[in-house]
């Protein structure tokens, strides 16, 4: 039974495939109480490639050597972290289609306790996914508790630039996440999953690092108006997306330049995030901004462009973009281990505050 602040660890495995993030944090699920160590395993070319293998692979499909991947990467990281007394272990993502099959996450959080001597939750989006969420965003709980220990007092908005985007508006006036009105949070469109992919297929690289390709190229506008048309965009949130799901992009770039398609897919990402931010209940006081995208200046100079509010990366606030998400599910795991919900309407669609996840002791 957990009645005050621990330190939690949490580890995530995100869309972009580049490796595991771990972070202690201190918490009692509702009040951050202050940031720990954090590490980082990058995952080996062969690793990254057993892992793009499987990706849109559901349960019951052949799933190769990823699970084998992911479960050792994550024993060998979370090992070095001792003094946890719970762990938060998220997963790998391989499929997520929340109003069809489901979403599908690997990782074996039984089997990770046992490893690690301590207790571990895992199996966070399945519960919100039966209960009509979109089992995703998961993190606006955790930003809800980042508001408060800024000690925010109007509204301000989180903007994840991974794989996938995600944004969440918070109004810090509001005494718990789940309260109605305290969150909006959905994912805002791709980030930098097409540039990636594009990097890979055209380059052999792992990103246009620094934008250095995107800021040699023009963006092509047709081309930008056919991603923004995209029936994804009009609907309203709370909504999220499979990594796969803006596969026509690569298409819609084919016969560019690379420079030319990778400043009209880094044009995307900020003309996705704007179509977002006219969710927003109310203008946020600024977007701090998280992620591996916040690293890309040229995609930072056009969310700025782009938005009416200030724009900065969240160390602006003190904060580390690098690991918040690994973060997220240290505090995550504590709300579960205290029976507190992990999600509501605002941040998944659920039908009402629902907590997620399963508790594995070590056997
Ligand atoms: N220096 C850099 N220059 C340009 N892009 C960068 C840089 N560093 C990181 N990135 C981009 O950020 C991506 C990694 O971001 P991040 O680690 O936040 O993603 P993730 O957590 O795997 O994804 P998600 O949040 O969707 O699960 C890289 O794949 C790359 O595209
Ligand atoms: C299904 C899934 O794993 N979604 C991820 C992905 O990566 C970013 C975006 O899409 C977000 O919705 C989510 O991750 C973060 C950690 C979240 O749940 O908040």
């Amino acid at each position: 039974m957990i009645d005050g602040p621990v330190r939690a660890l949490g580890a995530m495995s995100g869309t972009s495939l580049d490796g595991v993030d771990a972070a202690l944090l201190r918490t009692d699920g509702e009040r951050i109480s202050g940031f720990g160590r954090t590490g980082y395993r990058e995952y080996s070319g062969p690793e990254r490639a057993a892992l793009r293998a499987a990706l849109g692979k559901w349960p019951g499909d052949a799933l190769g050597d990823a699970p084998r991947v992911v479960q050792h990467a994550h024993a060998v990281l979370l090992a070095e972290f001792p003094e946890a007394a719970i762990v938060g272990f998220h997963g790998q993502t391989l499929a997520h289609d929340p109003r069809g099959r489901g979403t599908h996450q690997i990782g074996d959080g039984a089997a990770l306790a046992t490893a690690l001597g301590r207790p571990v939750v895992w199996d966070f989006r399945s519960a919100d996914v039966r209960l009509g969420g979109e089992g995703a965003p998961l993190a606006p709980f955790y930003h809800f508790a980042l508001a408060k220990w800024l000690g925010a007092t109007r509204p301000l908005a989180f903007l994840n630039l991974g794989g996938v985007g995600n944004l969440t508006w918070i109004d810090p006036a509001c005494a718990a996440p789940e309260e109605t009105g305290a969150l909006l949070a959905f994912d805002t469109g791709p980030a930098n999953a097409p540039l990636d992919d594009l990097m890979q297929a055209r380059r052999g690289a792992r990103c246009d690092t620094g934008g250095a390709l995107a800021a040699r190229g023009r963006v092509a506008e047709g081309a930008l108006e056919r991603v923004m048309a995209a029936h994804y965009f009009d609907r309203m949130p709370p909504k999220s997306l499979d990594r796969g799901d803006f596969g026509f992009l690569s298409g819609l770039v084919a016969g560019m330049s690379d420079a030319d398609a990778a400043a009209t897919l880094t044009a995307a990402v900020a003309a996705s995030v704007m179509r977002g931010m006219e969710h927003c209940p109310a203008p946020p006081e600024r977007l701090l901004v998280t992620g591996g995208g916040r690293h890309n200046p040229v995609m930072m100079e056009m969310l700025a462009a782009a938005l009416d509010c200030p724009v900065a990366p969240v160390e602006a606030a003190g904060l580390d973009g690098d690991m918040l998400e690994a973060q997220a599910f240290a505090h995550l795991a504590v709300r579960v281990a205290r029976g507190l919900p992990t999600s509501a309407p605002g941040t998944t669609g659920v039908r009402a505050a629902v907590g997620g996840g399963t508790l594995s002791r070590p056997v």
